[in-house]
């Protein structure tokens, strides 16, 4: 027992302490720094990195760096700015992440230096994805880390800012703290990285990512990675960075997309894409698809009607205008299921990594060709193949192509067969008549759809003219297409438009639908072109309308049923369909769908008419029934008051009157004037009521002219004597 006490104590005092060993590891590892060759990195062990990184990573499951990892880590290390660009998929994410913990476990940070490190991502749900993959691969160490982006408690996070070590954020509410946390500080800043570099400035964040930067020390050390270069990201790394090293891994690859990514398009009318993805849906149900459209009317919109048919794989949506809670929670959801199909805006298009995507389907026509490489992206990611479809009208064909083909996007045209489509047209428009709410969607979605058409800069590709706008509103489920305004007044003034108006209201727009807060799922404050909110002001913006706007004519029934017969729309013919989703036409003598014939259905308007007419008038009949019945009883009420009252005065009068003739008939027997008031005041209250309706008996009974029996005299008389 002494001897195991003694080698105890003896152990003890060789330890070297804990400091010493990590300052040693420090020192060792930063010796190397500059010796770090990338060609010779086989496994991530082959970098200088702290053993609490190395077990994180071999925790997470990665061993061997990609190119971006292997080029870039190195650099950072030595403490280098960088402008790093490299695939969709190709393992950015960690080429920054590494080097922000090395950086803060050389530097010996603890929670009370506060703020180390700020990560910028356009998105929240790239900043929560971040996030994730930090705390997986940083889990031995124990720096402090926050994930600050809109939708939260604004108070919860200005108490805990001062205390995070790392911090991954969205820029907007990166600000509000700069704004609104009174002592949020940045000054011992050792690194920010700005991820999707070029989305977050494309976004409209220009302006705030340079009150961000200026809030920031000039000694730090900046990053910047995105799988797309544009001139806005190189005019930020001019005044951002710090002779920065260029870091391009796929320059001088064939192509700008992942090789193991198939692209495909197809060509078709903006009138058909309801049914093509229907009918894509139908055939892929055994796959993970993300589907992305234009704005966030429209995703509402086509998600609300898919989910409707019951297609037969789960599906989601996911737009900017959905409350935090819910926009995480599908997140999450889409992440974990095995097929699924989530219709999304371009929120979904940058950095998600959502594991084992088969298919990206490109619904609308990306704005440009760097959309539509991270649209890809979402497929094919880290050695994974995919598949990309691109859904293109005839219009838009031709410019986008070309595009694609100056981007390196290998990409080929495939033919549509007709049998594959089935025709939903007519199941959209029922869908639409038999619930309000969809077709009032639907036609936020027609609109929303024609004006992101006027916003896109490119006339090239985009022209809102060129869309049959009938066809469109019927594919949509709408009898007739809703009027819009900017269509005919765009018409002349669309050539005067500068490109830049339109791409600053286009990023405004986007900025509000990342910026917008919670619950207002589905309140209907679209982002990207509200009607309620902003359309007023983009018009005005756009197409400058000094004259008065032109006053809706007012639709009467005849001139609707007139329009809807010159659309030759299938009079009594009704389509059903099977389980499969085949079509089965039923002709006019077998069934007449209400929907599609006019004439019976102006017959059961005017019978609709005619009961409801006559409701009317029985409400009506009633209602005056009621009034008068009021008015009669008001009139009794007041009758019976009048002959109470005059029955009160009477009796007042006859009992002064009483009290009088006494006074006359005994002033000789000396009464005074107190025993006169004794005698009033020991009449009863009662007695004088008593005494009057016998007198108005007695008249009465006088009175009356009727000849007297004995018998009534006997009768007043034992009528008398009860009282
Ligand atoms: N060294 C690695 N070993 C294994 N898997 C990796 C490695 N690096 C990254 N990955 C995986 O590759 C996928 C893509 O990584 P990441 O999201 O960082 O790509 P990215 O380049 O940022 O893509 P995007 O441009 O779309 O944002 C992720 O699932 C990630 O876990």
């Amino acid at each position: 027992m002494a001897e195991n006490q003694k080698i105890k104590i003896k152990n003890y005092s060789t330890r070297i302490p804990q400091w010493k060993k990590i300052d040693k590891e420090i020192q060792q590892l930063t010796q190397q720094y500059n010796k770090i060759d990338p060609g010779s990195i086989q496994t991530f062990n082959d970098f200088p990195l702290s053993r609490k990184t190395l077990d994180g990573l071999a925790k997470a499951g990665f061993i061997h760096p990609t190119d971006i990892q292997r080029e870039a880590i190195g650099v950072a290390l030595q403490g280098h700015d960088i402008l790093g660009a490299a695939m969709t998929g190709s393992g950015k994410t960690l080429a920054f992440l590494i080097p922000v913990l090395e950086c803060l476990y050389r530097a010996r940070w603890t929670i009370n230096d506060g703020l180390g490190i700020l990560i910028i991502s356009p998105t929240r749900e790239l900043a929560y994805q971040t996030f994730e993959v930090l705390k997986k691969i940083g889990q031995f160490h124990d720096f402090s880390a926050g994930l600050i982006i809109g939708g939260k408690d604004l108070k919860d996070e200005q108490g805990r800012i001062n205390r995070t070590n790392i911090v991954v954020c969205t820029p907007g509410r990166l600000l509000q703290h700069f704004d609104e946390t009174w002592n949020f500080s940045c000054e011992n800043l050792k690194i920010l990285i700005i991820d999707e570099a070029d989305r977050t400035l494309d976004m409209g964040f220009a302006e705030t990512m340079r009150s961000i930067i200026s809030n920031l020390p000039n000694q730090r050390q900046t990053l910047l990675f995105s799988a797309t270069q544009t001139k806005s990201i190189r005019e930020l790394a001019l005044v951002s960075l710090e002779k920065p090293v260029y870091i391009s891994v796929h320059e001088k690859a064939n192509t700008s997309t992942p090789t193991n990514l198939t692209q495909s398009y197809i060509v078709c009318e903006v009138s058909q894409k309801i049914s093509l993805i229907w009918s894509f849906i139908k055939n892929h149900l055994k796959s993970k698809m993300i589907v992305f459209i234009q704005s966030c009317k429209q995703v509402k919109f086509i998600y609300n009607v898919v989910c409707k048919l019951r297609p037969g794989l789960p599906v989601l949506a996911l737009y900017g205008t959905m409350g935090q809670m819910k926009r995480m929670s599908i997140y999450d959801t889409f992440c974990r299921k095995q097929y699924a199909c989530l219709f999304a805006t371009d929120i979904a298009a940058r950095g998600l990594d959502f594991p084992a995507i088969n298919w990206v389907i490109q619904f609308d026509c990306p704005p440009d060709a760097n959309t539509y490489i991270h649209r890809v992206g979402r497929t094919a990611r880290f050695e994974h193949g995919g598949e990309a479809l691109l859904i293109l009208t005839s219009r838009e064909e031709q410019g986008m192509i070309k595009q694609l083909e100056d981007k390196k996007v290998p990409i080929k045209k495939i033919e549509v067969n007709s049998n594959y489509i089935h025709d939903l047209t007519p199941k959209v428009q029922a869908l639409c008549a038999q619930f309000q709410e969809l077709k009032e969607e639907a036609k936020r979605a027609f609109t929303s759809y024609l004006r992101s058409l006027i916003l896109m800069g490119n006339r090239k590709v985009f022209d809102v003219q060129s869309i049959d706008t009938d066809a469109f509103a019927s594919s949509l489920g709408l009898e007739i297409a809703p009027k819009v305004r900017f269509m005919k007044k765009g018409q002349k003034q669309e050539q005067s438009i500068d490109t830049d108006t339109k791409s600053s209201i286009e990023n405004k727009n986007n900025t509000e639908e990342e910026n917008k807060d919670d619950d207002d799922d589905d309140d209907d404050d679209d982002n990207w072109f509200t009607v309620k909110k902003t359309s007023d002001t983009l018009e005005q913006e756009i197409f400058n309308l000094s004259e008065p706007l032109e006053k809706e004519k007012k639709l009467t029934k005849t001139k609707l049923a007139r329009k809807l017969r010159k659309k030759n729309l299938l009079i009594n013919k009704r389509i059903e369909y099977d389980d499969e989703g085949n079509a089965i036409i039923h002709s006019d003598e077998e069934d007449q769908s209400p929907i599609y014939n006019i004439e019976e259905a102006k017959t059961r308007l005017q019978q609709i008419d005619k009961t409801d007419k006559e409701a009317y008038r029985a409400l009506v009949k009633q209602k005056h029934k009621e009034r008068r019945m009021k008015e009669k009883e008001a009139r009794r009420a007041a009758r019976e008051a009048k002959r109470l009252k005059q029955e009160q005065e009477e009796e007042e009068e006859e009992e002064e009157e009483e009290i009088n003739q006494n006074e006359e008939e005994s002033p000789s027997n000396g009464t005074d004037e107190q025993e006169r008031l004794e005698r009033k005041r020991s009449l009863s209250p009662v007695e004088p009521r008593k005494r009057k309706k016998i007198q108005r008996s007695l008249k009465e009974f006088i009175n009356d002219d009727t000849t007297k029996t004995i018998n009534d005299t006997e009768q007043l008389a034992l009528y008398l004597l009860s009282k």
